[in-house]
């Protein structure tokens, strides 16, 4: 097990805690912090009715072990006596009880003695208490959680707790009063409370180990003892009547001597978390005031409690409390339990354990909302993800130390979101600073398209004229920016790059011209925008044509003035920026369209450049072709030397409708796949090898007689059917051959004399 923390009975592996707040959600105590990232049990506020760990799904919640304790006990030479709780026998019902006591035994205690025995001690004080007629209704105070709920969070109940023991101190002090205070006590129920009582100083003393029925069954599978096979042996307590039933609802009426219809308004036995926080809080707010209420915390009564080791149903486990009160039981008193010892006391008293937390101001709760991004009631939507029921109580829990501002599932989703979308951003920028790196800002092309761009840079790049530059994606119009940039006079100065389709609108205008903290959901502080950033130098603005129309006007307006505003500043600060805009859309038609703003492309169209496609280039092909290989060279470190000449040639029969970077990487991928110094037409994309071979055969019909026509379109056939079943089988040349009906080795000579690699038909069916 890793590293349970112990503060108390009940503790936490941190390790296992998923943060799902269950344990948050479901404590009806809120005794549960989150402290860096795991929900801890804050033992002064925990009342030990053990939900926590019935809802945590991770088991990231454990009670402390007693068996060790137990153990050591054991090993004393004091004799150890254990005491069976009263429900037992819902819990071991299937074993006989008198095995039972033969398994204790044999685990190593001296005697064996019924919890039940507890009961009838403190029955006669609670029916004295209870006919006395108080001026004030009496609680029960025999659940130990219920009575840690009234010391720790509801004090001013104290004086109406029973001032009587339970039946597990009772019998407790029973046992030493007969056997010296030396002898020991092992109590074993279904109980975790009974683990928080014994550590009370008014109780101490009476009970030395608190075993769950988990527990037991553990200490009994560690000695392979199974009770079932065991001889009977009786009990070393007084028999036991009444008792019996107390561990169930209505018991204790049974037991204290209350008839009930359950219509006099005198009496309330309530069992369940539920109904029991239902009647405390009734009490304490005086709108009830019976003469006696009884409470239980567990569901179904001491059935109920969280140390069990079945899941019967309540129902089934009354059932067998019920059966076991007819059961005769075999006793054989110890003779010191037969003489009544003088000094029994079965009172006790209560203590206020409440620890005070401070209630924020208004303002402060305000504070915190404000940080979990909830700035009027619409925000706060009272999800409960956080385990708290209102935005508000999680606050007040944030600034008493128990919660964090990070539980609060909507914010930390916006949260991640903005930081997606500022490293997407950051992420766009590093990568187009790296392609800048390695590919630098030369424009390749001898052609007179290209030339003709050149030559504008030139003109343009050292004036402040703002440059529109049109074409189609990837056809350099990036590239053709930063050599603006490097080409005016600022370029020392930054050159920072927008991408105006990656942002929402109102990201978009934030990112450029930055928000004041609180300005909107998530602007958490000050922050500079890109505008800024580019102080002196280059705003490039890319895909200008998807800005939405109000940013349209802003953008026209900083443009105009030299002025821009923060979001949420009534300040505007001015900025010398140069603008260079690109697009591959037609904004003429967004002009009569409506959707892009006539005065704002008559101010960023003031020069403007049009890139040609790259089939429009093709003069410059091999030229291209060169320096990509020579970049994706260097960037993946590998040496080419050259392109062979049947790729070099497969390149020019592709048509390049216009996306330089497809020729890039295409370059990019083949030097990947070389595996020596030379890039082959197996390295290129399989459509280049169809294509050579189309455009060969083209040529040879061209160029030769007959005879050789023949042969070229027949070996055209063959290589156009050996690629069809190499499709069918994915590659697979064994299937391929099976397929064509022709042996395996036939079909790779066919392969080898038509150029084919099977490889590049994998996956491709
Ligand atoms: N004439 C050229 N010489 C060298 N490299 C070029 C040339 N034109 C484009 N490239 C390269 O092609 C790739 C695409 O260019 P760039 O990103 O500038 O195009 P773009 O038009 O801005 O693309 P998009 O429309 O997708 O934003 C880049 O790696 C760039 O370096």
């Amino acid at each position: 097990m890793q590293n349970p923390k112990w503060s108390g009975p009940i503790a936490t592996i941190r390790e296992r805690c998923r943060k799902c707040y269950a344990c948050v959600r479901n404590c009806p105590t809120k005794a549960i912090g989150v402290f860096q990232d795991a929900a801890e049990v804050i033992h002064h506020r925990c009342i030990g009715c053990g939900k926590c760990l019935q809802v945590c799904s991770q088991n990231a919640k454990v009670i402390a072990d007693a068996i060790k304790e137990t153990e050591k006990i054991l090993q004393g030479k004091q004799p150890v006596v254990a005491v069976l709780g009263c429900s037992f026998p819902a819990f071991f019902y299937d074993v006989d009880p008198a095995q039972m006591v033969t398994a204790l035994r044999r685990i190593g205690f001296d005697e064996v003695l019924e919890g039940t025995a507890g009961v009838e001690m403190i029955a006669p004080e609670y029916r004295e208490l209870i006919n006395k007629k108080n001026d004030f209704p009496l609680i029960s105070s025999h659940c130990p959680t219920v009575v840690d709920l009234i010391e720790r969070h509801h004090p001013s109940l104290l004086k109406n707790l029973v001032p009587v023991v339970s039946p597990m101190v009772a019998i407790g002090r029973f046992i030493k009063a007969h056997r010296g205070k030396e002898a020991k006590v092992v109590y074993i129920s279904s109980c975790i409370g009974g683990k928080f009582e014994v550590t009370s100083e008014s109780v101490q003393g009476a009970i030395d180990s608190v075993l769950t029925y988990s527990e037991l069954n553990r200490m009994l599978k560690e000695r392979n003892i199974d009770p079932h096979r065991l001889a009977k042996t009786p009990f070393s307590g007084l028999p036991t009547s009444t008792g019996r039933t107390f561990s169930i609802f209505g018991g204790p009426f049974n037991n204290f001597g209350i008839v009930n219809n359950g219509l006099d308004p005198n009496f309330v036995a309530t069992v369940g978390e539920e109904a029991s926080l239902e009647v405390i809080h009734d009490l304490a707010a005086g709108r009830i005031s019976p003469q006696y209420v009884d409470v239980r915390f567990c569901n179904g009564g001491c059935i109920g409690g969280p140390g069990r080791t079945n899941r019967l149903t309540s129902f089934s486990k009354r059932n067998l409390i019920i059966n076991y009160r007819k059961q005769s039981i075999p006793y054989k008193p110890s003779p010191h339990y037969l003489k009544a010892p003088e000094d029994l006391k079965l009172d006790r008293t209560f203590n206020n354990r409440q620890h005070q937390l401070e209630r924020p101001s208004g303002d402060a709760i305000r504070r915190i909302l404000n940080e979990t991004e909830k700035f009027n009631e619409q925000d706060e939507l009272n999800c409960g993800s956080c385990g708290y029921a209102t935005c508000r109580e999680h606050a007040v829990a944030v600034y008493q130390g128990l919660a964090d501002t990070r539980m609060c599932l909507p914010f930390s989703m916006n949260q991640l979101e903005e930081d997606r979308t500022s490293l997407e951003q950051k992420y766009d920028l590093a990568k187009r600073a790296l392609d800048q790196e390695y590919a630098g800002t030369t424009i390749i092309g001898n052609d007179t398209r290209t030339q003709g761009v050149l030559h504008m840079i030139k003109q343009v790049g050292p004036t402040p004229t703002s440059v529109l530059i049109r074409g189609e994606s990837g056809t350099g119009k990036e590239l053709t920016a930063r050599a603006i940039h490097e080409a005016s006079l600022r370029a020392e100065k930054p050159l920072v790059t927008v991408n105006c389709t990656t942002l929402t609108d109102s990201l978009l205008e934030s990112e450029l011209f930055g928000h004041k903290k609180g300005s909107f959901t998530g602007a958490v502080k000050d922050k500079k925008g890109l505008f800024e950033a580019a102080a002196g130098g280059t705003i490039f603005l890319d895909e200008i044509g998807d800005i939405t129309p109000k940013l349209q006007a802003e953008l026209l307006r900083v443009l105009d003035s030299g002025e821009i505003k923060p979001v949420g500043s009534n300040k505007t600060i001015n900025v010398d920026v140069r603008i260079i805009a690109a697009t591959n859309k037609a904004l003429e038609e967004g002009i009569a369209q409506g959707w892009f703003r006539e005065d704002l492309f008559y101010r960023i169209n003031v020069f403007t450049i049009t890139l040609p496609p790259l089939r429009s280039r093709l003069n410059s092909l091999q030229q291209l072709v060169d320096h990509f290989l020579n970049l994706a060279a260097r960037r993946l470190n590998k040496t080419i030397h050259k392109i062979d000449d049947n790729a070099r040639q497969a390149l020019t029969c592709y048509h390049w409708p216009g996306n330089i970077r497809e020729l890039q990487n295409i370059i990019e991928r083949a030097v990947v796949l070389s595996p020596d110094q030379v890039i082959r037409l197996e390295q290129l994309p399989v459509v280049f090898g169809e294509l050579l071979r189309k455009n060969q055969g083209a040529t040879s019909a061209r160029d030769t007689g007959l005879r050789q026509q023949r042969d070229l379109q027949a070996g055209k056939i063959e290589a156009d059917l050996l690629i069809h079943f190499l499709r069918e089988s994915a590659g697979n040349v064994s299937a391929a051959a099976r397929l064509a009906n022709i042996p395996r080795r036939t079909f790779y000579r066919m392969l080898e004399r038509q150029k084919i690699d099977s490889k590049a038909y994998r996956d491709k069916k």
